[in-house]
């Protein structure tokens, strides 16, 4: 069967979205978390839908660059949907048999894989598996009230591939352990210092900054900057195997009652109690 490159203006895909919006205008590909109720967290069918737009970018030879935002104001993404989640995992269509319900380990490795760089306009708080996102994207844009964290260890969760050891990469050994022992918030300032975060900007012109980030992309050549961002990938390229191992203990640990107890207090907006874990 003979391939074509995709040369839609996007629009086809977008009918067929709920969880995301997706557009494509002057070489650059804006694709969107649209769940601001849940504060941009991300179910299967997000994750599924944010595979087909980075897919469709990729395919398409007039995109150069991938802007990832969340709509409104208050959040980029906030991780996996708490109220989603069963006793074993997230629930819904897109997790395949023994993972942890939604296929974020193939978002990963698509984030990673597209030919072309991702840049993350972080609008709001970027937490958890929202944090996770940011930090795989080749370049971060935030506003000046983004807020960055992990909140695993506090709600019975931990992304310990890519969030962990590539975080370390960018931020150093010290800093990623601080960010995911401690779960606190960081401002964009002290993001920006801490080399996780390429630029500040006030929130009004987050979007403008972005896409003038992504037109000096754009106008470079493709190949060089496709290349540019395999051998940078390739640097860190064992670490998409540790993270199929933590995916899959990630699954494990889902099952159990120590998991289902940070799960719970969350959605029943009440204080953690690991206590008994450790008896
Ligand atoms: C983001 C917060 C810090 C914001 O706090 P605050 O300003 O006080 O607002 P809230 O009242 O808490 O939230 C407003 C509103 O949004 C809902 N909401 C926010 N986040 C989520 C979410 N993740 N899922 C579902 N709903 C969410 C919240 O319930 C409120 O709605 P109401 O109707 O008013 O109740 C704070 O909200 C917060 O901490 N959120 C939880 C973030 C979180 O725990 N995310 C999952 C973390 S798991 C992780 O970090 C490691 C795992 C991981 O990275 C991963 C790897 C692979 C797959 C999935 C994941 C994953 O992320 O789970």
């Amino acid at each position: 069967m003979e391939h074509t490159n995709t040369k839609s203006n996007g629009e086809e895909i977008n009918n067929q979205l709920t969880d995301v919006l997706y557009e494509k205008n002057n070489g650059i590909a804006k694709i969107t978390i649209n769940r601001p109720e849940v504060y941009n967290a991300f179910r299967a069918r997000t994750v599924s839908e944010l595979i087909v737009c980075f897919r469709d970018a990729w395919d398409d030879n007039s995109i150069g660059a991938v802007i990832l935002t969340g709509a409104g104001e208050k959040a980029f993404c906030t991780g996996g949907d708490q109220k989603n989640k069963g006793d074993d995992g997230y629930d819904g269509s897109g997790g395949l048999n023994g993972g942890i319900g939604l296929e974020i380990e193939a978002l990963h490795r698509t984030i990673r894989a597209i030919p072309k760089p991702v840049i993350a306009a972080v609008n709001g708080y970027a937490i958890g598996g929202g944090h996770v996102l940011h930090v795989i994207c080749d370049l971060t844009i935030a506003a000046e009230s983004a807020l960055f964290g992990q909140s695993g260890p506090k709600v019975g969760s931990y992304d310990a591939g890519l969030g962990t050891a590539y975080l370390a990469r960018v931020v150093g050994e010290k800093k990623a352990r601080e960010i995911w022992y401690l779960c606190e918030k960081y401002t964009a300032q002290e993001a920006k210092e801490m080399g996780l975060v390429n630029k500040v900007v006030p929130q009004e012109e987050l979007m403008a900054a972005s896409e003038e980030m992504a037109a000096k992309i754009v106008e470079k050549s493709p190949t060089a900057i496709k290349m540019l961002k395999y051998s940078f990938n390739a640097d860190s390229a064992n670490i998409e195997g540790i993270s199929q191992i933590a995916m899959a203990s990630l699954a494990m640990f889902y099952k159990t009652d120590e998991s289902a107890e940070g799960m719970n207090a969350f959605l029943e907006k009440r204080p953690v109690d690991f206590k008994k874990f450790r008896e």
